[in-house]
């Protein structure tokens, strides 16, 4: 890159060496202590070379630096690019280190040359001058010419590679501070042609000053990129399976003690599931050996597309694979959703060649710490689980503990019927009341969504809405909530109550892929001519802080759409008053905890008092959810509240008996 030095030099002037700035014909045209022209400067038995390195500069623009005599004494000169074909040198005085080094040559170069005579490279550095010397050796290890590295520390640093460099000053500080005899670490260094060669550096310093602290060090640099390509290749052979290029089991078990070890810090499950292919010696009797590893390849590569990057795949051997999964956060429906995804995705056909084959896999599952305390105990467990799934007719996944695979199976049972539900009409819609305190506010309701489940009787939303969300009926279910309480809305507007609203709520990830299609929903939503505000969406803080949602609450097709926004649940953790100024917002819901903790003259009272008046100076309107007695409704109505919803008041109803409750009010 070159630099940009504008023609006022106060840049340069901060310079703490001399400078003198040049066209390519070496014309001096700014300058700090110079003389006015180059030769009457630069010794003449350096000059040949430095006219060689500029015509080599001018050619590449690439910055460049040499060792002369300058003046009379030694500096080192660094050359820099500059825009408008100028270059920059700047010159550093490096006579004392000359001198020394002069004195110091003769015993020096015999151990120097002693040390070069072993293959490996030799660095002198000085280190309260900031200097570094390199061996003729040292530099032919990466292909580099003397003056292709200024003599610094800095300069061979910037040669290493960065993910080396923090270990590198660990290890150089250990050794400065005396907590090592001798320095030693292993590095990578970039060579000229940019390929990188492992090292191995040794050094010691030499001479420290009466404080202690260091002056010079030496040490070398011994070639050892060939022993880590083999060690790489060593520790690739012991770890991974040749075949399928999987981890093996002797890295599995490292892996798994890892997991285990934070899952018990961290209170976290461990899912193992062990995975054995169904009748795969019949690929190999039928089609051959060589089609049979190439299943094996096509299944490795299957299982791990079935799994997170942080998740563990290996091969033990033949057609038995291990899955790990850790950091379990949701529990048993992450390793059911796995654990089916695998035993659909290895049921396809694999193509193999010309020719295809069909397996299924039997999986067993065991989890920690549930079914095992150690990694050993887990291993045996998932496999008693495996053979139970192979005896059981295979082409499925078994848990361990009974317990869980009883609820594995309820919990399939319940998706499969849940899947159905829909198509059999057993969802109904509830519509609980909330008591408004002035005759002049337009009535409303909160819809409820429940399930008429043949067997098992009404269920509320908590047994069947978090399945609904793991297997994606979310959407479905919610599409056919917002219609059907949409279609009931238009009906009771025009029959009963011309300005009643409903309150819906609605998944953070429905309302992530409806905010796509929002201009969809309008449109559905505009068959039934609500006008705006006939429809109250209920929302959590979270939601409406969540970035991937923002737009859609700024959309004015959400109000064209006939929906305002309530803020449900505030005051449960930790609220933000600055939501109360989200644009669109109409209402807010305190939540549970805050009605069921007032009191006259308590915390929560105090808190309501002030939350009300400042949602009233916003035009806000406050509801009070989950009221339970008559005397909390008393003080709610005194502290200024304009709506409550709870049992006690009026219970949730179905749409005839909502009717009547309209008709009665
Ligand atoms: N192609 C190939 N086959 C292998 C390899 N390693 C083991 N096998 C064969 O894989 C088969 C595995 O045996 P099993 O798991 O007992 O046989 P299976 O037919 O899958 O029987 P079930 O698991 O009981 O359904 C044996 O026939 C082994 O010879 C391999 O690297 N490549």
């Amino acid at each position: 890159m070159n630099l940009d030095v504008s023609d006022d030099d106060t840049l340069l002037a901060a310079l703490p060496h001399p400078w003198w700035v040049a066209n390519d014909d070496q014309l001096l045209l700014r300058r700090q202590s110079s003389p006015e022209r180059l030769e009457d400067a630069i010794a003449p038995e350096h000059w040949a070379e430095f006219q060689r390195r500029w015509q080599e500069g001018i050619e590449t623009r690439r910055p460049w630096g040499l060792q002369l005599q300058w003046l009379g004494r030694w500096h080192w000169l660094a050359m820099q690019p500059l825009q408008n074909e100028l270059w920059l040198g700047i010159l550093t005085d490096i006579s004392a280190l000359k001198a020394a080094e002069a004195q110091l040559h003769e015993a020096d170069a015999v151990w120097k040359l002693a040390l070069e005579a072993t293959g490996d490279g030799v660095w002198d550095w000085y280190i309260q001058s900031g200097v570094e010397l390199y061996s003729p050796g040292f530099l032919r290890i990466y292909g580099y010419a003397a003056d292709d590295i200024p003599p610094s520390p800095e300069a061979m640093d910037a040669l290493t590679h960065p993910d080396d460099r923090a270990q590198m000053a660990l290890d150089r500080a250990d050794h400065f501070e005396g907590r090592s005899a001798i320095y030693r670490n292993e590095h990578r260094v970039r060579c000229k042609d940019g390929s990188w060669k492992w090292i191995l550096t040794r050094g010691m310093v030499i001479a420290r000053d009466a404080q202690g602290q260091p002056l010079r060090m030496v040490g070398t640099h011994t070639d050892i990129t060939e022993r880590k390509s083999s060690e790489t290749l060593a520790w690739r052979a012991a770890n991974f399976d040749a075949l399928t290029d999987l981890p093996n089991r002797r890295l599995l078990a490292e892996r798994l003690d890892h997991d285990l070890k934070k899952g018990q810090r961290e209170q976290l499950r461990v899912a193992l599931l062990a995975l054995d292919l169904d009748h795969f010696k019949a690929v190999n009797d039928s089609l051959g050996h060589d089609a049979g590893d190439a299943l094996l390849r096509q299944a490795a590569a299957r299982i791990k597309a079935c799994v997170r990057e942080v998740d563990m795949v290996a091969r033990l051997g033949g057609d038995e694979f291990v899955v790990l999964l850790s950091e379990l956060g949701e529990g048993p429906a992450v390793v059911e959703r796995v654990a089916g995804a695998l035993v659909h995705s290895l049921g396809q056909p694999f193509e193999l060649g010309l020719q295809s084959a069909q397996v299924s896999c039997s999986i067993g599952v065991a989890l920690y710490p549930d079914d095992a305390p150690d990694a050993a105990t887990l291993f045996k467990r998932a496999d008693q689980a495996l053979y139970s799934a192979k005896a059981e007719g295979r082409d499925g996944y078994r848990y361990f503990t009974r317990s869980l695979q009883e609820a594995a199976r309820s919990r399939a049972r319940l998706g499969d019927e849940l899947r159905l539900a829909l198509a059999r009409h057993e969802f109904r819609l509830r519509f609980q009341p909330i008591v408004m305190r002035e005759r002049g506010l337009p009535p409303e309701a909160e819809v409820l969504l429940r399930w008429q489940h043949p067997m098992l009787g009404l269920l509320g939303p908590d047994s069947f809405l978090p399945l609904a969300e793991s297997t994606g009926l979310i959407h479905e279910i919610g599409a056919w909530v917002l219609k059907q309480s949409a279609a009931q809305l238009t009906q009771w507007r025009r029959e009963l109550a011309p300005d009643l609203r409903l309150a819906l709520n609605l998944s953070g990830t429905q309302l992530r892929q409806w905010g796509l299609s929002v201009t969809d929903w309008a449109t559905r939503l505009g068959q039934f001519s609500l006008p705006g505000q006939a429809l109250v969406l209920d929302l959590r803080e979270a939601q409406l802080r969540d970035p991937q949602l923002q737009d859609l609450f700024k959309l004015p097709a959400l109000r064209a759409a006939g929906f305002s926004l309530a803020l449900d649940d505030f005051g449960s953790g930790d609220s933000a008053l600055a939501c109360l100024s989200h644009p669109g917002l109409g209402q807010i819901k305190l939540a549970r905890p805050l009605i069921q903790a007032l009191r006259p003259d308590s915390r929560s009272d105090r808190w309501i008092t002030a939350l009300t008046e400042l949602a009233h100076a916003e035009g806000l309107h406050v509801i009070a959810k989950g009221v339970e007695q008559a005397s909390q409704a008393r003080l709610l109505w005194e502290l200024g509240v304009d709506g409550l919803l709870g049992q006690h008041l009026a219970p949730a109803m179905d749409a005839e008996a909502f009717s009547r409750w309209l008709q009665e009010r």
